[in-house]
């Protein structure tokens, strides 16, 4: 395992680390497939992707996971997220999400990991949920898990639904990169921004491997990078 974390001052300096690691991978013809996380931490971060001159023209993008149930014409879908936060403002040679509105979610979750396989992930974005979910893997997912159809828990769903909009109620499952999917990126980079997020990675820098704390599967992997802000962090 190989660990590096950086710290930064103000949460949109997390953005410049992120154009920096990617530019470097470029440079070294290592950014042919890139996977790409949701959430208000990414949305300062695509920011900066999208006012900087680096090129996605030659890389094919995977979406962690999806709603079930939302198209990508509903606001909350994380299929809109995508299209307004990053694809309506950078070119991409192409994009995959998982289809929340396809009529047979094994079907669509197999197709998608048979995708991953096709054109695997030089680096994976990841975010962080304050229970410590990666992607939609909720506490006690198997780390040997690909991609599938997930049962939010109740933190998930008290955390998310604040982003929700036009009074719609959040639906209770998702689809999502499994553990293993997102463990066979050759890189990862996992950012935690702001205290609410403290505990959760507290949990992976305490170095025990626990299902109940999905994120310490990233401690099994041999590239992660870690950008926060978060200050005198309990190791
Ligand atoms: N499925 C996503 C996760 O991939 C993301 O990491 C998390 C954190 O979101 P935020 O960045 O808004 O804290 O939100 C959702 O649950």
């Amino acid at each position: 395992m190989s660990m590096t974390i950086i710290t930064v001052e103000e949460p949109k300096q997390a953005g410049q680390h992120v154009l920096e690691i990617l530019k470097e991978q470029q440079d070294e013809g290592k950014l042919n497939g890139f996977g790409l996380a949701t959430g208000s931490t990414m949305i300062p971060v695509y920011e900066t992707l999208v006012n900087s001159d680096i090129s996605f023209e030659e890389v094919t993008a995977f979406n962690l996971d999806e709603y079930v149930g939302l198209d990508d014409s509903n606001k909350n879908s994380y299929a809109f997220f995508m299209q307004e936060h990053l694809f309506s403002k950078k070119k991409f040679k192409r994009t995959f999400i998982p289809n929340g509105v396809a009529e047979n979610l094994e079907e669509e979750c197999a197709t998608y990991e048979r995708r991953l396989s096709e054109f695997p992930l030089d680096v994976q974005l990841l975010g962080i949920g304050e229970n410590g979910h990666i992607a939609f893997n909720e506490p006690g997912t198997s780390f040997d898990s690909v991609t599938h159809v997930e049962t939010l828990t109740d933190s998930t769903l008290g955390v998310n639904s604040a982003f929700f909009g036009n009074d719609e109620p959040i639906p209770a499952t998702a689809l999502t990169m499994g553990i293993s999917s997102i463990l066979a990126a050759k890189k990862i980079i996992l950012i935690a921004l702001g205290e609410r997020k403290r505990f959760a990675l507290e949990r992976l820098l305490a170095g025990t491997v626990t299902v109940d704390y999905p994120v310490t599967a990233l401690l099994g992997h041999a590239d992660v990078t870690v950008i926060t802000d978060i200050k005198g962090l309990n190791k």
